[in-house]
Formats: structure tokens, C-alpha cells, sequence
């Protein structure tokens, strides 16, 4: 396999016309608005790198998961216009790049414009890697450069498809990325421990089993704790869970019994009746005791003082997810305390920590505790398959 190539090895690109894949899939607000903008941010060293040396840009990213259809609710106008103020200048918006008139609104693009090209996932070709939408795509371009980590474990057609009909480089942002997750992982540090969280079940569920066979501990919390405890058959009442998935939770914990990992369950939470800001229905319970209208929002304080204990004596975190609905107070909790002696543990010395996750950076941010931690990835599956040694092919294709 040969090494990917980077923006230094472009020759002269003064004109040429660069589709940069992104992953603006950051949080909207209710009001429409932009909220972590870690991931507008990160992009920003390639797009101007490309700028100053002549290029035309034209970025290329997926918001959400609209599964091959227009809808409105997941648009990247809004975040073309945040992206404007960061970068200090025009960011046009391409809502139309594979009709007729495409091909003539990218000419009219001068040396240094930047455009945001529509949601890549408007159309059922970019999760399928539809060939047609990948030449459509790469008829755009000259070259193509990656640097969406957070995406390159989906083979999809902006990821995979159209960098294998393109000259294809590495942006800075997925050199740092990928150079920093060498450098913290490859010491092999033990007693090793993950923790895993959030919404994305069915997507994570098949790299928890890999990773159950590489590290000590692996603390389940969020809304993957749900459908675990309901495998079990807990009570989980109406809380956010994959039921369909319960088999696959079983075997991941029979085959983690069988080796050396040691999983690591909620024995309580925090429960409410509605997912408001403090609700009045708020209660502590015991797993075994969540009522039918309730749903599990955070993990209890026995789970977090056991999860604390658990940290002190690692030397190496790997954390994804939420380990509750963080957006809504006070269901931050849990998650505040792990950060909060994370980041403690780090500055001592004694853990390696590594966090990543669209949603977890904006956890962290809101903690403040971002920059305490060795390094935090814009990526979540993706840093979670490549802690586990899954090959990424958004990244393979690049070699
Ligand atoms: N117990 C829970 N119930 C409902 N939602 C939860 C719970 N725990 C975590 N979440 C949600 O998980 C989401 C983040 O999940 P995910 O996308 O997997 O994380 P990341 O983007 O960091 O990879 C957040 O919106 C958070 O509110
Ligand atoms: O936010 C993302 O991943 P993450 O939630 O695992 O951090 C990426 O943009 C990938 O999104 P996807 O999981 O809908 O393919």
C-alpha cells in the first residue's frame, strides 16, 4: 500500500478547481442555527491553504440523515452562512450541483472563491456510492481532497466513490487527526478502558464488539445502555433504545465474558417522565426499578462514582457519546463528572484520553474541559473503528 498523498504534494493549482470533502454535520439549533462549529472550524487550514495557492473550492458535505431526499430541515444553507463569518469572506451555496446548470455556475467561481455544495445525502446515489453521482461529482473538479475524518468510515460516494476518479489528497485536517491517534495509541497503554455512549446504536454496536476484544474495561452508557439493560430484561420503560438489536447487545457481553474485557453496565440513573429542562418528575432509580412512563436521561451517581474508580486506575480512555441527553439540564451530569476527572487524570499524568464524536465535542465544549484532554477527534464511529483496527475506506481509497 502506498502513502496517501497530502496538499504538499500538489504541483501548481492556481485555477484548478478542488472538491474538498467536509463533514459539516454539526449540530442546528431550533432556531436554525449553528451550534458546535468544532467541524466548520477543523476544515478551515485546508480551504485556506487551497485559497492562497490559487484554487477554486468547492466544499462537499452530508448533514444528518435524510435518507436520499431534499428536505429542508437538513439544508447546509444555514451553515454556509456561519461558515462565511468564520472564514472572513463569501461562501457561496450550490443548491443545484448535478443538474444542467451546474457545470456552468462552478465556471463562474474566481481563484480563491469557496462554495458549499448542497447535502450530499439529497440523493440516494451518495450512501449506495452510485457511480453516476460520483462522476457527477468528480466532473466538477480537478482533484479531491479528504478531510472528513469523522465520515471516512462510510463508503459512501463523496467519500469513496469520487476519490477513486480523482487525483486524491489527505487535508490537514485528517493528517492532524490520523497523526494524533498514532501517536496517543501506539504505546499500547494498559489497563485500557472505553467508554461508549450515545444515540447511534445500530451503527456502533458491531465496532463495540471489536473493540471488546482489545481493551480491559468497556463502561456502556447513553442510549446503548437501554438496549443492553433491556436484553437483560430491565425495566427501561419508554426510554430511547433499539430493540431489535437486544441479540446482538447479548452476544457482545457473552463473548466479552469469555475473553478478558470486563463490560461495565449502569446499575442506576437518573429518569424522568418528559425530556425537559429539570422535570419535576426527575427521580434517582435502581435499573431494576424504572417505571413504564419513565424513560432512563442520564446515568445515576452509583454508575458514575463506579465509572470514576474505573478511570483512576486505567492509563488510556477511549470515549464516545453522550453518556446522556446532554442538550437538556440537568442530563449533563454524568457526563460533566467523567470529563471533569478525565481532564484531571490527564493533567496528572496518569491517562492517555481520547474523545471524539460530533456530539461528545459539543459535550465537552459546553464543559469547558476540551483542551484538558491529550486529544479530542472530530470523528466518532470513525475514531471508534480506527481505535478498534477496522479499516476506514474513505481512507483506504486515498492509498
Ligand atoms: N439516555 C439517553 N436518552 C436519549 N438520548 C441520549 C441518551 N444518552 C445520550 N443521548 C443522546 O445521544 C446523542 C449523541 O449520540 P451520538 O451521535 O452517538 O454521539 P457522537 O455524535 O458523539 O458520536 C445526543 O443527542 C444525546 O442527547
Ligand atoms: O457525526 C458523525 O458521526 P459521529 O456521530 O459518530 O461523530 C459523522 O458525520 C457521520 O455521520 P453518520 O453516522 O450519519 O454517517
Amino acid at each position: 500500500m502506498s502513502v496517501p498523498q497530502t496538499l504538499d504534494d500538489l504541483g501548481e493549482i492556481a485555477g484548478q478547481i478542488a472538491l474538498v470533502r467536509v463533514d459539516f454535520n454539526v449540530p442546528i439549533g431550533n432556531d436554525g442555527a449553528v451550534g458546535d462549529d468544532t467541524r466548520l472550524r477543523a476544515s478551515l487550514p485546508t480551504v485556506m491553504a487551497l485559497r492562497r495557492r490559487g484554487a477554486v473550492i468547492l466544499l462537499l458535505s452530508h448533514l444528518g440523515r435524510p435518507k436520499g431526499k431534499p428536505n429542508a430541515a437538513f439544508s447546509l444553507a444555514p451553515v454556509a452562512k456561519t461558515y462565511s463569518s468564520l472564514l472572513g469572506d463569501e461562501v457561496h451555496f450550490l443548491e443545484d450541483w448535478t443538474g444542467p446548470g451546474a457545470q456552468r455556475a462552478v465556471s463562474e467561481l474566481e481563484a480563491g472563491d469557496v462554495a458549499l455544495l448542497e447535502n450530499t445525502r439529497f440523493y440516494a446515489g451518495e450512501e449506495s456510492n452510485d457511480p453516476e453521482l460520483a462522476s457527477a461529482m468528480a466532473d466538477l473538479a480537478d482533484f479531491y481532497v479528504n478531510d472528513a475524518f469523522s465520515a471516512s468510515h462510510r463508503a459512501h460516494a463523496s467519500t469513496v466513490g469520487v476519490a477513486r476518479l480523482l487525483p486524491s489528497y489527505m487535508g490537514r485536517a485528517l493528517e492532524d487527526e490520523i497523526g494524533a491517534l498514532q501517536s496517543a495509541t501506539g504505546l499500547g497503554r494498559r489497563p485500557s478502558t472505553a467508554i461508549i455512549g450515545g444515540a447511534k446504536i445500530s451503527s456502533k454496536l458491531n465496532v463495540l464488539e471489536q473493540l471488546s476484544t482489545k481493551v480491559d474495561n468497556l463502561i456502556i452508557g447513553g442510549a446503548m445502555a437501554n438496549t443492553f439493560l433491556a436484553a437483560l430484561n430491565k425495566p427501561i420503560g419508554r426510554s430511547l433504545a433499539e430493540r431489535n438489536l437486544e441479540d446482538a447487545a447479548l452476544r457482545i457481553l457473552k463473548s466479552a465474558s469469555q475473553g478478558k474485557c470486563q463490560i461495565h453496565l449502569p446499575q442506576d440513573v437518573m429518569v424522568g417522565r418528559e425530556l425537559t429542562p429539570h422535570p419535576l418528575s426527575l427521580r434517582t432509580a435502581l435499573v431494576e426499578d424504572v417505571a413504564a412512563d419513565e424513560m432512563i436521561l442520564d446515568l445515576g451517581p452509583l454508575t458514575v462514582a463506579k465509572t470514576l474508580d474505573v478511570l483512576r486506575s486505567s492509563q488510556l480512555l477511549i470515549w464516545n457519546g453522550p453518556l446522556g441527553a446532554f442538550e437538556t439540564p440537568p442530563f449533563e451530569t454524568s457526563t460533566f463528572a467523567i470529563a471533569q476527572a478525565a481532564a484531571e487524570l490527564t493533567r496528572k499524568g496518569s491517562l492517555t484520553s481520547l474523545a471524539g464524536g460530533g456530539d461528545t465535542v459539543a459535550a465537552l465544549n459546553n464543559s469547558g474541559l476540551t483542551a484538558d484532554l491529550t486529544h479530542v477527534s472530530t470523528g466518532g464511529g470513525a475514531f471508534l473503528e480506527w481505535v478498534a483496527g477496522i479499516a476506514l475506506p474513505g481512507l483506504q481509497v486515498l492509498t
